[in-house]
C-alpha cells in the first residue's frame, strides 16, 4: 500500500492520451504550406488505435505523410519507440524506407502482377528477409486473417474488402511500430464496408504497435479507434474517447459529426443565451460561457405554436429537407439554425417544403449545457 503522507507522483503532462515519455509514438508535427500550417501533437501507445478525423483540408493527409517520412517536418519532432525520426532543429530526418512504419493507402493497394501471398511476402522481403522466410511469414498472416484460401489469387481476383485486408497483412508482416491507415474503407461499397470494418477491428488486435487511422467517417472512428483526435485547419480542436467526444462536442464540425445541434452562449443557471440573442433552457445548471447541444431527433415540429408549449419553442423556416436513413433531416432557419429529424409521415402531414413556416420545440430535458 502507498503511504498517503509519502511523496506523491508528480502530475504528468499529457500530450494526447499517453504521457509523451511513455508513448510509442510521440510527435509534434509542424508542416508549413503557402497558405496552411499543420501544428499538432500526437501520441499513441502500444496496441492503441487513434483515429485522426477532420473536414476536407484539415491536414490529415499532411500529418500522415509527415509520419511516414514522405514529407519532412519544418518544426517540432517525431519519435517512434526509442528512435528519433525527424527533428529539423537537430538536423535529423530518417527516410521512409528506414522507418518502422507501415502504410495502407485507400487505393493503389497491391501489386497487380503478384499473388496475394507474394504481395504480403513483399513486406518482409523488402526488410531483408530471405525468400522462403518471407513466404512463411506471409502465409502466417493470411491464415491469421482467414485469407489463406486466397493466397494464390491475383488482386483483380479479390473483392475490394479482401484486397484491403491483404494490404493490411502486407503492412503488418514487417511488424511496424506504427501502422498508418489512410481512409482504409473509403473505396468500398456500403455493404462490404460494414463487413470489412468489423473484420478490420478484429485484425487490428494482432498489431502490437500503435495505429493511426485517418478517416472522414465517424463510424469507422467509433468502431475502430480507442481514441479520437479531431483536427480542423491544421490544429487539434478536440480529443478523447468516443463517449466524451460524442457527449461534449466542442466545435460545430464535431457536433455535426456526432449529429448534434451545437451552440455557444452564456449560461445563468438553466438559462443559456445563445450568441445571436435567443435564450434556451437546459437541464444542466451552468454559469458563464457555455455550449448548448441537443440532438435533431429531440426537435418536434408543429404547424402552429404548440399549446401549453414547452419553453424552448421558436418560429422557424424550412431551409431544406434531406433523407437521413429512414427519417428526414429538416434544416431550419430562424432565431437559431437547427436540424430536426422527423419521420416521412410527419413531414407529409406538415406539408414541409423549403420556405414553409413551422414551429419548433425542444424539451429542456433533452438539452445539454456544459462549460465552454
Ligand atoms: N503540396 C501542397 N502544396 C501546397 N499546399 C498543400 C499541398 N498539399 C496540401 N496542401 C494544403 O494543405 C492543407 C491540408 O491538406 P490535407 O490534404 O492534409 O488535408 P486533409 O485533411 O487530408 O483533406 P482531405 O480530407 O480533403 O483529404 C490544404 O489546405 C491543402 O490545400
Amino acid at each position: 500500500m502507498t503511504d498517503p503522507s509519502g511523496p506523491r507522483a508528480e502530475p504528468v503532462t499529457l500530450v494526447g492520451g499517453w504521457p509523451a515519455e511513455r508513448a510509442l509514438l510521440s510527435a509534434h508535427l509542424v508542416v508549413e504550406r503557402p497558405r496552411f500550417r499543420l501544428d499538432v501533437a500526437l501520441t499513441a501507445g502500444p496496441g492503441e488505435v487513434v483515429a485522426l478525423l477532420g473536414p476536407n483540408g484539415a491536414g490529415k493527409t499532411t500529418a500522415l505523410r509527415a509520419l511516414a517520412g514522405l514529407l519532412p517536418l519544418h518544426g517540432g519532432r517525431l519519435r517512434l519507440g526509442e528512435v528519433l525520426l525527424d527533428d529539423p532543429a537537430a538536423d535529423v530526418y530518417v527516410p521512409p524506407e528506414r522507418r518502422r512504419v507501415g502504410v495502407v493507402f485507400q487505393d493503389h493497394l497491391l501489386f497487380p502482377h503478384l499473388s496475394a501471398l507474394e504481395n504480403v511476402a513483399f513486406g518482409p522481403r523488402s526488410r531483408g528477409a530471405g525468400r522462403r522466410a518471407a513466404r512463411v511469414e506471409a502465409q502466417r498472416w493470411l491464415e491469421r486473417f482467414g485469407l489463406a484460401e486466397y493466397a494464390a489469387r491475383r488482386p483483380r481476383q479479390l473483392s475490394g474488402g479482401q484486397a484491403q485486408r491483404v494490404a493490411l497483412a502486407r503492412a503488418l508482416a514487417v511488424h511496424p511500430d506504427l501502422l498508418l491507415l489512410d481512409e482504409p474503407l473509403a473505396a468500398l461499397d456500403a455493404r462490404t464496408r460494414m463487413e470489412t470494418r468489423a473484420r478490420l477491428h478484429h485484425d487490428l488486435r494482432a498489431h502490437e504497435g500503435a495505429t493511426l487511422l485517418i478517416t472522414h467517417d465517424p463510424l469507422d472512428a467509433l468502431v475502430l479507434a480507442d481514441r479520437l483526435v479531431i483536427i480542423e485547419d491544421g490544429r487539434i480542436v478536440q480529443e478523447g474517447d468516443a463517449a466524451t467526444v460524442t457527449a461534449r462536442p466542442r466545435t460545430e464540425y464535431v457536433a455535426r459529426l456526432v449529429g448534434l445541434n451545437l451552440y455557444r452562449g452564456r449560461a445563468a443557471g438553466h438559462d443559456v443565451t445563445l450568441d445571436g440573442g435567443f435564450t434556451m433552457i437546459a437541464d444542466d445548471e451552468v454559469h458563464g460561457e457555455a455550449f448548448l447541444a441537443f440532438p435533431p431527433a429531440a426537435v418536434a415540429l408543429y404547424p402552429q405554436r404548440p399549446a401549453g408549449s414547452p419553453r424552448n419553442t421558436w418560429a422557424a423556416t424550412v431551409v431544406g429537407v434531406l433523407p437521413h436513413g429512414d427519417h428526414l433531416r429538416v434544416e431550419l432557419g430562424g432565431p437559431i439554425q437547427a436540424a430536426a429529424e422527423i419521420t416521412p409521415a410527419a413531414a407529409a402531414s406538415l406539408g414541409l417544403l423549403p420556405g414553409s413556416e413551422v414551429w419548433a420545440a425542444v424539451k429542456a430535458s433533452e438539452t445539454r449545457a456544459y462549460p465552454y
